[in-house]
């Protein structure tokens, strides 16, 4: 259990622009130790583009980020973070077994062209067992299912130990048993202390797990607050299309429409 209780993530003021085009805009987030935040929004409104700089694969324009109270141009701490990417993103094309993907987990906590140890080995067997996969572990990724695939990437990112945990929409293209299992599997995490900070489209059976919302829309942040500010699945969308709070203002008391 993580006893550490500084702050996983603090974002502020985080512009992104690709390609010369601005696609984040001034976003604030912040993530609490043990806290569970989702980043909701529609296709292209920057949820990937946040969590991606905010993890320091992409640079700012502008903003500032701290991870575990450290700016992130001074975090070394790389094993603290596990990045789960999107799944399509991370799977394509690559020739390695399930025992490989999760083993790729363990190299933060090793020095540089150090040998696996025991601890390593036993950290893996640990993160497989942890997702189910344990009769898998020999295969190959691309024998698996999309489901299968996404609890692979999650089980390096607990075979890092990670103690926040950043989810690309793990549930896209998941049948509801797995998200189901995802979703007791995060639930026993943050039981144990993990924070998470999920990119969604849809919250599904992972929805009572959250602690607070954050919407997205073109690069900016549209809401901020507990579910029960959002009205249905697709409530994002709805928002999105029509430019407007789908409820009005005021009603819900908890949470900001911007
Ligand atoms: N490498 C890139 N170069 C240029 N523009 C990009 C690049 N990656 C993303 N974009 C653009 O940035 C915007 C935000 O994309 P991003 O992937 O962050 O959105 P998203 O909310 O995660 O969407 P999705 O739900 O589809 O993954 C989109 O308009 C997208 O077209």
């Amino acid at each position: 259990m993580s006893t550490d209780t500084t702050q996983p993530l603090k974002a502020r003021g985080v512009s992104v622009a690709l390609d010369g085009r601005p696609v984040l805009r001034q976003v604030d987030l912040d993530v609490s130790a043990g806290e569970f935040v989702a980043l909701l929004g529609a296709n292209g409104s920057g949820k990937s583009t946040f969590v991606r700089a905010a993890t320091g694969l992409i640079p700012m324009s502008g903003g500032t980020v701290e991870l575990f109270g450290t700016p992130l141009a001074h975090f070394h701490e790389r094993h603290r973070i596990g990045y789960v990417p999107q799944r399509s993103r991370a799977v394509a094309g690559v020739p390695a077994t399930v025992h490989e993907v999760v083993m790729s987990g363990r190299l933060a906590h090793r020095r540089l062209f150090g040998w696996s140890t025991k601890a390593d080995a036993a950290a893996v067997t640990a993160a497989i067992s942890r997702v189910g996969l344990p009769d898998r572990t020999r295969s190959s990724l691309s024998e698996l299912s999309g489901g299968q695939q996404q609890r692979v990437l999650i089980a390096r990112a607990l075979a890092s130990e990670a103690e926040l945990l950043v989810m690309d929409e793990p549930t896209a293209g998941v049948d509801h048993d797995n998200q189901e299992s995802l979703a007791e599997l995060l639930g026993g995490l943050v039981h144990e202390g993990t924070s998470v900070l999920l990119v969604a489209h849809e919250l599904g059976p992972l929805r009572p797990l959250i602690d607070r919302a954050i919407v997205l829309h073109a690069g900016e942040i549209a809401y901020e607050g507990p579910c029960e500010g959002l009205v249905g699945e697709d409530h994002a969308h709805v928002h999105m299309h029509t430019g407007q709070p789908p409820i009005p203002e005021g009603l819900t008391g908890e949470g900001v429409w911007r």
